[in-house]
């Protein structure tokens, strides 16, 4: 009895045949590769169905960073779409920020995915774009607020990009962490807006192109993509120093590593938090200048991008008096004070010049 207890315990919990090749960190079962690689792709899949997240037929691009998420999620998305018939087009979608030593190597791991899934891949740039690589950016910005100019300009390029390849939908590689990351940092910024919706599963299903996160709840892709032997590129960013975020991804593997559920726990709570239905939310409109979706007069981008052709780098991001006036202005009529707008405008690229 006991022998047989002691051989059971060493077979894995799901399928009782082959040895345990891991500990979940989601459940802490012990189980054999094969019944792992099941489970994850399934979890993945039964997401898939109950959020609705595709309809047969539709074009799909993956937003391809040539990172671990976004390569399991190319391949896992890929392999599910053959296996359960989902009848989509995938594609592979790479924003190139232009960052020497970053962005180009781990743009040939994505050049290497298209043909090792055979999903053909669109590149757009910075340069393209905004006139601007990031490397030139940092050049005028410094590492301090570099991030900011990066995540914006990400944002509309994928956009941009998703238009040019007339996808219906945007798929990103965001994981259970991440969601968890920002659900803290939009409490702890108090960013009520965003807080509302940084955990739906799908955003933007009134904009031009929805986007959605089938990784919500997800967080063993390490151990799929080591085990699977995924060809990904593994190197930080080299500008970025983001503090603030660091601390939040402490806090919160620091919590993972003694209460695993934690992650969820916070995304549910996000998920459960209610706007008091007297609290103001801004308008969405459409930026003047590129048509982008956008609140204010101009969308983000277009004040940064002014920003940097006026060589007033600062404007839009800086807690100077000046900078806030400046952006404020330009925000809401569109013009920035007499003396910046005087000043000449070093490069004319418009955001965002592809088609949307
Ligand atoms: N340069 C890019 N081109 C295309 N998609 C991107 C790019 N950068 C980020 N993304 C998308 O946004 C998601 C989250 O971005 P994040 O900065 O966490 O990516 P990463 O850590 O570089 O790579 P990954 O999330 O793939 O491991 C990615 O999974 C990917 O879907």
């Amino acid at each position: 009895m006991e022998e047989g207890k002691r051989a059971v315990g060493r077979l894995c919990s799901i399928c009782s045949q082959r040895r345990p090749a891991l500990k979940r960190p989601k459940t802490l079962e012990q189980i054999c590769r094969e019944c792992f690689y099941a489970v994850f792709e399934e979890e993945i899949h039964r997401v898939i169905m109950e959020n609705h997240l595709f309809k047969a037929g539709e074009r799909i691009a993956v937003a391809a960073s040539g990172g671990k998420d976004s390569t399991v999620l190319a391949y896992v998305l890929s392999e599910l779409n053959r296996r359960h018939d989902y009848g989509l087009d995938l594609f592979l979608l790479s924003v190139d920020e232009g960052i020497t030593g970053y962005r180009d190597d781990s743009l040939e791991t994505v050049k290497r995915n298209e043909i090792q899934y055979g999903l053909p891949l669109k590149v757009v740039s910075y340069k393209d774009l905004y006139g601007w690589t990031m490397d030139e950016i940092v050049k005028v910005i410094g590492l301090k607020n570099n991030c900011t100019f990066c995540g914006v300009f990400r944002r509309q390029a994928l956009d941009r990009g998703a238009a040019l390849l007339k996808v219906d939908k945007l798929v990103t590689g965001h994981n259970a962490d991440d969601m968890a990351e920002t659900v803290l940092l939009n409490i702890l910024r108090g960013d009520i807006a965003r807080l509302s919706r940084c955990t739906f599963i799908m955003t933007g299903e009134d904009g031009p192109i929805p986007r959605c996160k089938p990784f919500k709840y997800t967080y063993e892709k390490e151990i799929y993509a080591y085990f699977k032997k995924l060809d990904y590129f593994s190197t930080e960013c080299i500008y970025s120093p983001n503090a603030y975020r660091g601390f939040a991804r402490e806090f919160i593997k620091d919590l993972e590593r003694i209460r695993p559920q934690a992650i969820l726990d916070i995304i549910r709570s996000g998920e459960d938090f209610r706007i008091s239905s007297s609290t103001r939310m801004p308008d969405q409109g459409t930026c003047e200048r590129c048509g982008y979706i956008s609140s204010q007069k101009l969308c983000k981008a277009c004040v940064l991008l002014e920003g940097l052709n006026r060589g007033l780098p600062k404007l839009g991001i800086s807690r100077t008096r000046e900078a806030i006036n400046g952006s404020e202005r330009l925000h809401k009529t569109g013009r920035l004070p007499k003396a910046e707008a005087e000043r000449p405008i070093l490069q004319s690229k418009p955001c965002g010049n592809l088609e949307f």
